[in-house]
């Protein structure tokens, strides 16, 4: 199937000189929720706002359902929804008007049953009467989301929908997500929480210096990259790693009580049996074993810090 959405070679630099995209290329499959993280100042609410067609790009193009964000501007937004980071909206607006007037900003007929659902769906229905300035913070959030459903959308782009949100609130939002997914809508969300990439999204794109460093499919990423820690309690501290055990690039810590070994999770020999037989072998009495697996936040850390 072709991609919903094609970048290629993107590049932006703004009337300051600044080079904020450098060459982006990417696809977006239909359906699949893709979370693209990168630090402050990546380039990510760039790339966003350019496949929406708020900002206009210096170079390459992008292409939505195959129309172009420039050429066919039209048709490429009435695709799209975005939930910004912020609440611009009239505060003495109701949530009913609001996202109903979104809607009409789409050039599409009014269509009060779709507004219900939406709000329906984002437990919003209660709170239709209410002016935005009654909402709580994360009930202003879901008005943005319910704002970027108005003129269903294809592709919905969410912009750090859960910076500042607790912890209960984050979960709702991302079984929204989740339940806008099963309906058909691609989903490509920016956020610092690696932890909710690692949650909900198929694929993980980092990005950083305006370049994209890597897409890959979450399980892959985690499998390929993920390293797996074996640590060691030692019932008496060493001064030093054993000279029998210098072929497993053992680290010594804990001031000697406790010996470190990393290892390959997708080797098909980790070493663990023979590490633990020459221990014995070497006299090493041992207190206590655990092990570790490298989380996304590892793996984020170590390729946006070698820039890979
Ligand atoms: N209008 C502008 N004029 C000049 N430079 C800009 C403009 N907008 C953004 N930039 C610069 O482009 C770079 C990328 O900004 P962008 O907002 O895309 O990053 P981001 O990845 O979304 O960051 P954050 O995670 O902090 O939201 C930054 O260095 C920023 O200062």
């Amino acid at each position: 199937m072709a991609p919903i959405v094609s970048v290629s070679n993107l590049s932006k630099t703004y009337a300051s000189g600044f080079k904020a995209l450098k060459g982006v290329t990417l696809d977006i499959e239909q359906g699949e929720i893709l979370a693209l993280l990168g630090p402050n100042g990546a380039g990510k609410t760039t790339l966003i706002s350019i496949i929406c067609g708020i900002v206009n790009p210096s170079g390459g193009t992008v292409l939505v359902n195959g129309h172009d964000v420039v050429r066919d501007f039209r048709e490429t937004r009435a695709m799209i929804g975005l939930v910004p980071q912020e609440l611009t909206t009239d505060a003495f607006e109701t949530v009913w008007n609001t996202v109903t007037f979104s809607r009409g900003l789409h050039g599409k007929k009014p269509n009060p049953a779709h507004i219900e659902k939406v709000l329906k769906d984002l437990s919003l229905w209660d709170k239709k009467d209410n002016m935005l300035r009654e909402l709580s913070g994360g009930m202003k959030r879901r008005v943005l989301i319910a704002k970027a459903l108005s003129h269903e959308p294809r592709v919905l782009f969410l912009d750090e929908p859960t910076a500042g949100v607790d912890v209960s609130l984050r979960k709702s939002m991302w079984e929204v997500v989740e339940r806008l997914r099963a309906s058909g809508v691609t989903i490509i969300l920016t956020t610092h929480y690696i932890e909710e990439a690692e949650e909900i999204a198929d694929r993980i794109g980092v990005i950083n210096g305006g370049e994209i460093l890597l897409v890959e499919d979450k399980t892959a990423l985690m499998s390929k990259l993920g390293r797996k820690q074996l640590r060691v309690d030692l019932s008496h501290p060493l001064d030093a790693v054993p000279e029998t055990l210098s072929a497993y690039n053992l680290t010594l810590e804990g001031d000697g009580h406790c010996l470190i070994y990393d290892y390959d999770t997708s080797a098909e020999r980790t070493g663990i049996t023979s590490l633990l037989a020459a221990l014995a072998e070497a006299g090493v009495r041992l207190k206590d074993i655990s092990t570790r697996q490298s989380s996304l936040e590892d793996i984020f850390v170590e390729i946006v810090g070698t820039g890979r």
